[in-house]
């Protein structure tokens, strides 16, 4: 019964109760039987307990088959090895009946009875074992159960999440599906609609397939145009290359010219330093040659002393030859005489004694008169040696001094030489410079700064305006000294208070000449109040050596043209000015004066409304704007006064004749040459603008205030423009203001375009003057593009074209 068996088959699943028959048998004992029987069916096989069966655990522990046989290891009968029951054994040891001979040999049974409880407290032994396996596979079960819970737990929250996720997404994919069954219900009526187009389609088809035909014809036609496109395409691509070359021989020329312009800069240089040798050297020739002059003055004196020395010498000596030949003709008479008297010595002693006494006196005359023709003889020697030696030194004095004239000359020659050559290479330079300021692209500024005017007065602790004369600033620096800080700037060029209206003129002669050879050009002055803007532009009224730009300019316009005629060229010249004010245009070459006055109401409509358009080759128009066809230079100056007393002045603090609008001055240019066929359209715009001061300075009121707050806006909308321009904005608000609107071709590409900053030289104005001079300074930093000549035909309407 006792078993030690490992392989024993494992006890079959059986709640069955014991035997009736074992409860009968086993009497007292049938209690204790039933009950091990029990827990042994209960424990060992799992049987249900309270009609539950364990099979949970068969789950909780991984789907391990909980069968009778995998129960917990039992240590049963250690002590004496491992003694294992199966339920045979256990039914066997239960139903075990008792063996009796004797039924009242009591003592055998009861012996029976003790083997019987020891074999029986084995097995409980076992089952006791058992049970605390059990009780321990128990708790660890029931551990990995609330362990398999709280997963469980976690895998339900897992799940509800994703549910949501899950629901949301099916909700998303409802929502889908809506927006699809739409989208088909769409492309079904689409396709409805297409199989109707495809039927209408098919219907055309045969339509085009009869027309096929016709256009396989063109086809072949078209080939053979598309060939000759091509052919067009390589020669254009032919002259894309040439003209790549050409650029790129432009850059090489652009590279030469810079070299050029070094090395004539070097040259100019070298030329200004051989200049001032010269200079000095001429003016130590003029020194010694004053010196030579003089020397040979005072030896020409003395030539002419001695000569006169000479002559009377001449003379005398002429005079005692006379002498000594009278005294000689006298000796030979008185020797006759004497002869004679010899001859007559007898006759008488006396006589003869006289006539020696006389002779002797004669002959020591004639001796004194030898000795005396001897010492002006050698008087006469000396002299003429004298005039010798100051012939000779004559004769050299007279040589050096052909010498040094000759030098003179070939020093004044080499002046002249240098002078036409400085002034060539002055002019190669501005030549240089202006090509590569159209290479760059750039507004040029110059900067020209008014004299104090009578009425202002200023010591040298005042000023503020410097010109620094180093080099590279020499004509090109500004400093401005505000309040001990020093300002610098540099411009295209800048004017001194001393510069002449002509001195300015010339720097600006080769642009008007540009605007004859068919660029636009636009020149406009820019400065405060008083700081000489419109003596710039016009000059000073009834005085010709002060004109200003606008009458030179047509002046050299006219001559230029009347010179071009021998060439060939006919120009045509129009006129016409007009000014902002109070940002309204107004004409003022209009025959009706009313015209200017815009608020002025007309048969119940205001006056003319001036409007500007642009066209897409670059032209302005303004409409119903008055154009005159102009001859002459006097024309011209007639349209000037009339425009100037048609014009918006007032008085401010700062200007007595304030110009209170912006004056703009157009000369249309159209020219033709007859033998070459050749045209050329080009424009010359003269702006004065108004002045740039701040209202508090203007010191203005009323409608002086309304005014100068439409100058302001104006001119902050140009300073706008050109920062946009500046910092290449993709827009540029051209249309904030009528000035930027009707300049918008100058500041935004195709003309050529100079800024006169005009500055005042007074100590109050410094703030201004910076101000000025700022704006200037990013003015000429900011890069419109390369200026166009215009070589076509005239605008369909010439006459509206304005700029
Ligand atoms: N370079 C100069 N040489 C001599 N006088 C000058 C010069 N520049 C300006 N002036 C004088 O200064 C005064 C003011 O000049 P102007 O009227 O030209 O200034 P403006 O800038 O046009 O002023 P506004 O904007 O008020 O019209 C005038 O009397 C003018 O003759």
């Amino acid at each position: 019964m006792v078993s030690k068996n490992q392989n024993r088959p494992p006890l079959p699943l059986s709640s069955s109760p014991p035997t009736p028959s074992s409860q009968k048998l086993m009497g007292d004992e049938v209690l204790v039987d039933r009950d091990l029987q029990r827990v042994a069916a209960e424990k060992m096989v799992g049987t249900p307990i309270n009609g539950r069966n364990r099979q949970v655990f068969t789950v909780v522990n991984g789907g391990q088959d909980l069968s009778p046989n995998s129960a917990p290891p039992s240590n049963a009968g250690s002590d004496c090895g491992i003694i294992e029951f199966t339920r045979e054994d256990v039914e066997a040891l239960l139903n075990e009946k008792a063996k009796r001979k004797d039924r009242f040999n009591y003592k055998e049974r009861c012996e029976n009875m003790v083997e019987y409880i020891k074999r029986l407290k084995v097995c409980i032994r076992w089952f006791q074992d058992l049970e605390l396996n059990y009780s321990l596979e128990q708790e660890r079960l029931k551990n990995s159960f609330e362990l398999t819970q709280q997963k469980c737990m976690e895998i339900e929250l897992l799940l509800k999440i994703k549910e949501e996720e899950l629901n949301s997404i099916i909700v998303e994919m409802r929502r889908n599906c809506t927006n699809l069954q739409e989208k088909l219900i769409k492309e079904e009526t689409e396709k409805s609609v297409a199989v109707e187009s495809l039927a209408k389609e098919r219907e055309s088809r045969i339509e085009i397939e009869r027309s096929q035909t016709t256009l396989s014809d063109d086809l072949g036609r078209a080939q053979r145009e598309l060939q000759s496109a091509n052919q067009k395409i390589t020669s254009l691509n032919d002259m894309y290359k040439r003209l790549q070359d050409y650029i790129t021989s432009l850059q090489q020329y652009n590279g030469k010219l810079h070299t050029e312009l070094s090395s004539a800069e070097d040259e100019l240089k070298r030329v200004e330093k051989e200049k001032a040798t010269a200079v000095e050297n001429l003016t130590m020739l003029r020194a010694q040659l004053t010196l030579s002059m003089s020397s040979q003055e005072e030896a020409v004196k003395q030539k002419e002393a001695l000569t006169s020395e000479v002559s009377s010498l001449r003379g005398e000596l002429q005079q005692a030859r006379e002498d000594r030949d009278l005294n000689l003709s006298q000796v030979q008479t008185l020797s006759s005489e004497l002869a004679k008297f010899k001859e007559s010595t007898e006759r008488s002693c006396t006589e003869l004694s006289t006539m020696t006494i006389r002779t002797n006196e004669l002959e020591a005359k004639c001796s004194l008169q030898d000795n005396q023709i001897k010492e002006l003889q050698e008087k006469l020697t000396t002299a003429e040696n004298r005039v010798q030696v100051s012939d000779v030194s004559a004769f050299e004095t007279r040589t050096e001094v052909e010498g040094r004239q000759k030098l003179i000359e070939e020093l004044r020659r080499r002046l002249a030489d240098a002078e036409s050559k400085l002034i060539e290479g002055e002019k190669l330079r501005k030549k240089l410079h202006n090509t590569i300021l159209e290479l760059k692209g750039n507004i040029r500024v110059f900067c020209r700064v008014r004299p104090f005017l009578p009425d202002e007065s200023c010591n040298g602790e005042c000023k503020i305006i410097s010109f620094p004369t180093s080099m590279e600033a020499a004509g090109r620096g500004i400093d401005l000294n505000q309040s001990g800080q020093r300002y610098s700037f540099t411009f295209d060029k800048v004017f001194a208070p001393d510069t002449s209206q002509e001195d300015v003129f010339v720097e600006i002669s080769q642009l008007v000449q540009s605007a004859l050879d068919g660029y636009k050009v636009c020149i406009f002055a820019y400065g405060q109040t008083g700081s000489g803007k419109t003596y710039t532009m016009m000059g000073r009224p009834g005085n010709t050596g002060e004109k200003g730009l606008i009458p030179r300019s047509l002046e050299q316009i006219f001559q230029t043209k009347q010179s071009l005629q021998s060439q060939g060229w006919k120009y045509e010249l129009q006129v016409s000015m007009l000014e902002i004010y109070n940002e309204t245009i107004r004409d003022l070459l209009s025959p009706n004066k009313s015209s200017l006055d815009v608020t002025r109401v007309e048969n119940g409509t205001p006056g003319k409304q001036y409007s500007i358009k642009h066209d897409a080759y670059g032209n302005t128009y303004v409409s119903d704007l008055t154009v005159v066809d102009v001859q002459s230079a006097k024309e011209v100056a007639f349209l000037l006064n009339q425009a100037a007393n048609s014009r918006s002045v007032g008085k401010t603090q700062m200007n007595e004749q304030s110009s209170r609008s912006h004056f703009v001055f157009t000369l249309r240019i159209y020219g033709v040459n007859e033998s070459t066929d050749q045209q050329v359209q080009g424009v010359l715009n003269l702006i004065d603008l108004a002045g740039s001061e701040r209202l508090s300075k203007s010191g203005s009121s009323g409608d002086r205030l309304k005014e100068t707050q439409a100058i302001n806006k104006s001119l902050s909308s140009l300073s706008d423009v050109i920062f946009a321009l500046a910092k290449k904005e993709d827009h540029v608000p051209f249309r904030n203001s009528k000035l930027t609107y009707l300049l918008q071709p100058c500041l935004g590409g195709d003309s050529k375009t100079l800024m006169f900053v005009n500055i005042s030289p007074e100590p109050s104005s410094v703030g201004e003057s910076l101000c000025s001079l700022r704006f200037a300074s990013r003015v000429n930093a900011c890069e419109i593009g390369t200026p166009r000549r215009q070589t076509n035909g005239r605008p369909i309407d010439s006459r509206l074209s304005y700029f």
